[in-house]
Formats: C-alpha cells, sequence, structure tokens
C-alpha cells in the first residue's frame, strides 16, 4: 500500500511545553478499577519533531491484513515490530525504553523488550477494542507502555466485563506523551484508539516486554 514517506507536519501545532526529559516526576497514576492502571505523563518524550520525521522516512511500515471469517481485511492503520536486539528507528525510542526499563522495574519485575510501532495516516486509522491479551497478558499482570508522536489521537478504556456498569475514559495522547497501562489492564479492560471524523498523522511506539503481544 502506498503512503507517503514525508508528511507535512507542523510542529507549532502541537502545544509548545518544556522538551521531554524522559523522567517520572510528573507521571500521574489512574486506578481504573479490578486491578488495572493507567500511568500518564505529559510532554515526556525528548526530540519529538525529529522522532516524528525519522519514523515517517525511515521504519518498513507495512500494511495489517487480519483474517475476519473468510475474507482477509485490511486493518485501518501501518504497523512494525522491532523484536528484542532489532535497532529502533531513533536513538530516542532506545533511550525511552531504557528509562521506563529502569523506572517500572521493581513493579514489573523484567525489562521492556519489543517495540511495537503503529502509524495512523489520519482520522479514519483506528484500532478497534481489544487488550493486548496474546501471550502473559491473558493470565498475569503486565505492562504496556505506549509513546505516542504527531497529532493528538483518544486512547478509550472499557472494562472487558461491561455488565459492571463503568463508563468507558479516554485519555487524550499528545506529541510525546506516555501512557503506561499496568496491573490487569490487558485482562481485565479493553482499549481502543477510535475513528474521528479529521485528524492529522499520529504514531504510537508500544514497549512491551517479553511474550506480551
Ligand atoms: O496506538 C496506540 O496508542 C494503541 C495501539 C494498541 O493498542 C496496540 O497496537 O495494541
Ligand atoms: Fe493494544
Amino acid at each position: 500500500m502506498p503512503y507517503p514517506r514525508r508528511v507535512d507536519f507542523q510542529s507549532t501545532l502541537f502545544a509548545p511545553g518544556p522538551a521531554g526529559d524522559l523522567g517520572f516526576d510528573g507521571i500521574e497514576r489512574h486506578e481504573l478499577g479490578s486491578g488495572a492502571w493507567v500511568d500518564v505523563a505529559r510532554g515526556w518524550l525528548p526530540e519529538a519533531d525529529d522522532v516524528f520525521t525519522t519514523m515517517v522516512a525511515d521504519v518498513p511500515w507495512r500494511a495489517e491484513r487480519r483474517r475476519m471469517y473468510d475474507r482477509i481485511v485490511d486493518v485501518p492503520r501501518l504497523v512494525c515490530t522491532y523484536m528484542i536486539g532489532d535497532d529502533l528507528p531513533h536513538p530516542v525510542l532506545t533511550a525511552a525504553r531504557e528509562a521506563l526499563s529502569e523506572h517500572y522495574l521493581p513493579e514489573l519485575g523484567e525489562p521492556f523488550r519489543t517495540a511495537g510501532c503503529c502509524y495512523y495516516r489520519d482520522g479514519r486509522d483506528s484500532v478497534a477494542w481489544h487488550g493486548d491479551r496474546i501471550g502473559r497478558g491473558n493470565t498475569h499482570d503486565t505492562m504496556v507502555a505506549i509513546v505516542s508522536i504527531g497529532d493528538p489521537r483518544r486512547l478509550a478504556l472499557r472494562p472487558r466485563d461491561r455488565a459492571d456498569g463503568a463508563e468507558t475514559l479516554a485519555f487524550e495522547m499528545g506529541h510525546g506523551d506516555l501512557l503506561v497501562m499496568g496491573g490487569s489492564c490487558q485482562r481485565t479492560w479493553e482499549h481502543a484508539v477510535p475513528k474521528v471524523a479529521s485528524a492529522g498523522p499520529r504514531m504510537s511506539v508500544q514497549y512491551r516486554p517479553l511474550n506480551v503481544f
């Protein structure tokens, strides 16, 4: 599938703020219930504009295809997964993984190892409700740390068992923001990036421990 290798990206569209420093002083934890939580740090990633430009140009993006009933359908976003030992597309993304591993080690008990990248080209690109439940996330508490780059998009969350009447939550993820889903979040909650009427390009990098997808 063709896609632009250069995107008209105006960093002035995004709220100017202090340059990210991969620090955790300003991080805020939101308890969701059922043992799930979300940590949010705004403007966390340094050099987010440069990371954006580099990722659009250098990541070998591929269109995801998925079997649905008897058809193979396009999943509306581009993806690329960096496995353990792979070089990440920008040194800041490696530094981010190291900072996350160090900060969360006491709680997670292991480092972040893989980096899944997603590219939402415009508001029509999205990801449907799901939990990252392939592998250990299905049975154990774990963490998925997401860095967002580019236009703001909402990460929506809802309890998997919606019979308990809990509301759908949403966190707006802006340029350089960090959001970490932790505890039981992957098995007791679902998340999605809903379509919107209009949005510019946005990428996410999801750091996961081994055997969590
Ligand atoms: O792009 C995002 O922020 C979320 C992506 C996601 O949930 C996934 O790829 O599993
Ligand atoms: Fe996910």
